[in-house]
């Protein structure tokens, strides 16, 4: 793993001439290597406490502690290269390259040349972007999601162990802020940094989050704990009502196309005799079938009838076909399923390459089985979140919020 653990401890942030403090008292455990969700009303004070752990916003009182190192006091300037940082719609440099984008931080630590270049490409390449396209492009050259791929890349270019994220796909449309989800996922499967991330959207915290931290005003926390547990058992009706209605249907979020069993299909190439794969659809008894290229990536999704009016299966690529990629969430699946023709989707894996199908019973099975598991899912591990006191005291008072105590309720929080 190469997050590092984060503690809030007992912060407060005053701005000048405002009565009350926008953040009044957190302590809040941000556990290693996980993704933390910071949703709530506007003006609850999600960004002031983002803000406020790479000190870009200086807490009035309290601590901040990187690994177990009180960060408090350090050169802000050193501290931030430590924590990469990602904004709405990328916050990138309209006059530099992409490559100039990246490379800052590298550039500030004086790291050579040939390994900033070499950097760079291997960033974009984690970021799906092709190099040779891109590097030298300027964000005006780019659509929103890979400016705001750029603007990953840049935040995780000297490897910090935490990354902040402020309504990082908030400015993209639906579809591709899907795909961003669906990629920042995989990057963290394979980086495991500690993520923290505000968003206004709560199913996007219920997909990326492993924890969600529920605020209100003044940036108490009214609930810290799982998507599953939010959903399942929500601490208040505060809660309930930013859930807001769907709760089951959000449940699908939870879940994963990967986590769910796909179907086969009848797998057909181009160039093949149509009356031979006809006949083995009538063997298997389905009624379509998935061409794919030389690579195993779908190209069409054929029906009998269309199959029918063919001497041999075609070449081209059907830019309506309905795919989802495997990390994608089972909410995103329906979604898809629901604008296609057949009522079902086509699952891709690495690579684009096909996996089988899903289809709308699949989807059915599986919401009634999270609900099921959430009910009885442990609370192992839970990081501390309160507004009432330091780590040390919440612990030593066996108070509600402590992870050891395992069995707090979602009431563990005061308002
Ligand atoms: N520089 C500042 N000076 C004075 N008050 C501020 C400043 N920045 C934020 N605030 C106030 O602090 C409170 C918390 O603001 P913050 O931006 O952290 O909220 P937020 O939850 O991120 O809101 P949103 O979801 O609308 O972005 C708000 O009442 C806001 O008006």
């Amino acid at each position: 793993m190469t997050g590092a653990s984060i503690l809030l401890d007992t912060v407060t942030k005053r701005y000048p001439g405002q009565g009350k403090p926008a953040v009044n008292g957190l302590t809040l455990e941000i556990p290693a290597g996980k993704i933390v969700m910071f949703v709530g009303p506007s003006g609850c004070g999600k960004t002031t406490t983002l803000k406020m752990i790479n000190r870009l916003i200086e807490p009035t009182e309290g601590r901040i502690v990187l690994d177990g190192d009180d960060v408090t006091r350090i050169d802000g300037d050193a501290l931030r290269r430590r924590i990469g940082y990602v904004i709405q719609a990328g916050g990138l440099f309209p006059h530099m390259s992409v490559a100039a984008n990246i490379a800052l931080v590298p550039k500030m630590l004086g790291w050579s040349k040939e390994r900033i270049a070499a950097r760079v490409d291997e960033l974009l390449e984690l970021v799906s972007l092709d190099p040779e396209r891109y590097r030298d492009r300027f964000p005006r050259e780019l659509s929103g999601g890979q400016q705001q791929r750029v603007g990953v890349a840049r935040a995780l270019a000297a490897d910090p162990p935490v990354l902040l994220m402020d309504e990082p796909f908030g400015a993209v449309d639906p579809i591709t802020r899907q795909r961003l989800q669906d990629e920042l996922l995989n990057i963290q499967s394979e980086l495991q940094k500690t993520i923290v991330c505000v968003t206004h959207d709560f199913d996007e915290a219920v997909k990326l989050g492993d924890w969600i931290a529920i605020f209100n005003e003044g940036a108490q926390l009214v609930q810290y704990d799982t998507p599953e547990r939010i959903l399942a058992e929500p601490a208040n009706e505060f809660v309930e009502n930013f859930i807001g209605s769907g709760a089951g249907l959000k449940q699908l979020t939870l879940t994963r196309v990967d986590e769910v069993e796909v179907a086969d299909a009848v797998v057909a190439r181009p160039g093949d005799l149509a009356t031979e794969v006809l006949s083995r659809m009538d063997a298997v008894g389905h009624n379509h079938s998935v061409i794919v290229d030389a690579r195993n990536r779908p190209l069409q999704w054929l029906s009998r009838r269309q199959l029918s009016r063919l001497e041999r299966v075609g070449a081209a690529r059907d830019p309506r076909l309905p795919v989802v990629g495997n990390r994608a969430t089972l909410n995103d699946a329906l979604d898809t399923m629901l604008v296609s023709s057949v009522g079902a989707a086509l699952v891709t894996g690495p690579r684009d390459t096909f996996r089988g199908v899903i289809d709308v019973d699949t989807v059915m099975d599986a919401i009634g089985r999270a609900h099921r598991h959430a009910r009885t899912a442990h609370a192992q591990g839970r990081p501390v979140g309160v507004n009432t006191g330091t780590l040390e005291a919440v612990q030593a008072s066996g108070a509600p919020g402590v992870p050891a105590a395992g069995l707090a309720g979602p009431e563990r929080t005061r308002e």
